[in-house]
């Protein structure tokens, strides 16, 4: 389980915090969205739980276990995986070597890793013929679950996405969000996506509202 405990982050002030004393738990199996308006923090709180910026109060832990203990390379290297706006593929190469070079940069070893590869893929949709196109050539639906393919063979136990549908169309953006879901509840992760997208909200276990400061449990 990865939880806050009083966790408190401001840029430049205290007195202008973002959010102070919050106390979540993100548990396995479970897919969380976390939404807010627009500059209230929820980019800022994912950076703080993938240890990329480090807490100003409180702490985050991992199976009890604080990050700063964990190390925050590694536990960013071994137990999250990030889906970027931005995708984070590598645009020169194909899907195919999009995926075998996560495999080879977490250092995970696969018997037969032409089948696996080929079948994470299909197992996202991206059909035969795409495998080897350059990831530039393919359609922004299409990107998206390359990288979410890179995020989930790493054997990351944590998920985390900042507006996964924001560039995606209705149809395409609900794919995702089915894909989301799959990952956390039959391969038991959690899944923690940042979204201004009601859609995402309805269909996720958990959803937390920042709003003033405070992050509220919605139902
Ligand atoms: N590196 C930084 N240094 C100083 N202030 C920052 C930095 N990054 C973000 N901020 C400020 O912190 C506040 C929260 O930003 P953040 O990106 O976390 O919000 P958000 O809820 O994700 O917004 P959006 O929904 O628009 O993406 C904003 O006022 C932003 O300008």
């Amino acid at each position: 389980m990865l939880e806050t405990k009083n966790l408190g982050f401001w840029y430049q002030d205290p007195a202008n915090a973002l959010f102070m004393d919050v106390n979540l738990q993100f548990e396995p199996g479970n897919m969380y969205a976390i939404l807010g308006k627009s500059g209230s923090g929820k980019t800022t709180f994912l950076s703080l739980i993938s240890a990329l910026e480090s807490p100003k109060e409180g702490a985050i832990l991992y199976n009890s276990e604080n990050l700063d203990k964990i190390g925050l390379t590694r536990f960013r290297r071994q137990h999250l995986a990030n889906v970027f706006q931005a995708y984070n593929l590598l645009t020169y190469m194909t899907a195919y070597q999009n995926v075998s070079s996560a495999l080879e940069i977490s250092g995970v070893k696969k018997e037969n890793k032409r089948d696996f590869i080929t079948e994470s893929l299909k197992s996202v949709a991206i059909t035969e013929d795409l495998h080897h196109k350059k990831v530039a050539q393919l359609s922004g639906g299409q990107q998206q679950r390359v990288a979410i393919v890179r995020a989930m063979i790493t054997g990351a136990d944590i998920i985390v996405a900042d507006e996964p549908t924001g560039n995606l169309d209705e149809e395409t953006g609900r794919e995702m969000i089915a894909l989301f879901e799959k990952i956390a509840h039959e391969q038991n992760k959690i899944v923690i996506l940042v979204t201004h997208d009601s859609d995402i909200a309805k269909r996720s276990d958990v959803t937390y509202e920042l709003k003033d400061k405070v992050f509220h449990v919605r139902s």
